[in-house]
């Protein structure tokens, strides 16, 4: 008897796209699917498990989410991902949906790839690849390269394709999608919009389709079930490091851990985040605070200079309420002035 294979669906993005937030609407949309869920991040402090697991959604045990953090899991297929899957999958009731969601600076092919691995092949399928894009920060020019720049490289050295490494990340992240998701549209002009999907449509070498949301509020059918086989077909998922099967270094971007003493009010902080985010190019900044006084920890979100928080959970009365917060920079961030304006 051939079992069917489990289908997976790998949700990338770059950092702050939307990627959990459409991960916590599928949870929440689950339509009677058991899914179970990966979650990657480039650090190692592990929020956007945590910010799931916090949710308490329905029929979606703390079992079910499978935290990875701590390096890209494109970097780590072997030694992280692919004992995880196979765990899932070896359950006694495994899942009926898997979704993975990549770190921000992942590239997704090496992923891709992995199911085509023996152990798993008979066992997995890549039902789709969908790629979160944060459309007002492409219409702003965050993954934009300089042209002038680009030529002054390439005159150096001709394999050299992009000047900025986020544009090669969501260069790579765009090529691999079956459906590309445009998120926080609604703070677009329609005209922006159209625009965005007709300069998507262009990057990606085979007809992709792409949707429009805000909140990553799209129904689940519209997002699982693509059947796209996406292991079969990796020729048509080109990468810019094909050239190195997929070998490839994170070293354009880093990240570091703050420990936040208890704040008196969180607005003071986050206007300090705002100017310092600003000054210092400073990608994304997440994590969990104290405020004084509350019970409930503070989930603190922030991409660019747009911020949100709000309160979630008790802090467990065994554990020190110790703040932290992850900060995301390119290679060369002034972490050493950014930590002494928070200290
Ligand atoms: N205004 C606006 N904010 C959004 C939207 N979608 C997500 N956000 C916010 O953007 C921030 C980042 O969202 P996440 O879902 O954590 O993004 P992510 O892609 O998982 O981030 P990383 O895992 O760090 O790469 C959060 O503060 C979200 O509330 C949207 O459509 N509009």
């Amino acid at each position: 008897m051939t079992l069917s294979r489990i289908p997976a669906t790998i949700v990338t993005g770059f950092l702050g796209a939307g990627k959990t937030t459409l991960l916590r609407h599928v949870l929440e949309h689950s339509e009677g699917r058991h899914i179970a869920v990966i979650v990657n991040e480039f650090g190692s402090l592990g929020i956007d498990g945590e910010t799931l697991k916090s949710c308490n959604i329905a029929g979606c045990t703390e079992d079910d989410i499978v935290e990875l953090a701590n390096g890209c899991l494109c970097c780590t297929v072997a030694d992280d991902f692919l004992p995880a899957m196979q765990a899932l999958i070896n359950r006694p009731n495994p899942p009926h949906h898997i979704v993975i969601e990549t770190s921000g600076l992942a590239l997704p092919k090496p992923l891709i790839k992995a199911f085509n691995w023996p152990d798993v092949k008979n066992r997995l399928t890549v039902d789709g690849v969908i790629t979160v894009v944060d459309a007002p920060a492409v219409v702003a020019g965050r993954f934009a390269d300089n042209p002038e720049a680009v030529a002054q490289q390439q005159a150096a050295d001709p394999s050299l394709d992009h000047d900025n490494p986020l544009a090669e990340v969501f260069e790579d992240q765009i090529l691999a999608a079956d459906l590309v998701i445009l998120n926080k549209t609604s703070k677009l002009s329609e005209k922006n919009v159209q625009a965005l999907k007709e300069q998507i449509q262009t990057q990606t070498p085979r007809s992709v389709k792409i949707v429009t949301t805000a909140d990553g509020t799209l129904p689940t059918s519209v997002l699982l079930g693509l059947n796209a086989a996406a292991e079969d077909d990796l020729l048509a998922r080109p990468s810019h490091h094909d050239a190195e099967d997929g070998a490839h270094e994170h070293d354009d971007f880093e990240s570091h851990i703050l420990h936040i003493p208890s704040i008196t009010t969180p607005e003071e902080l986050i206007n300090q985040l705002k100017a310092l985010s600003a000054r210092h190019d400073i990608l994304r900044i997440k994590g969990f605070l104290a405020v004084k006084d509350k019970p409930l920890r503070l989930a603190l979100q922030g991409v660019g200079e747009r911020f949100d928080y709000h309160y979630d959970t008790p802090w467990e009365p065994t554990i020190p309420q110790n703040g932290q917060l992850i900060i995301i920079g390119q290679k060369g961030l002034d972490i050493d002035t950014i930590r002494k304006a928070l200290s």
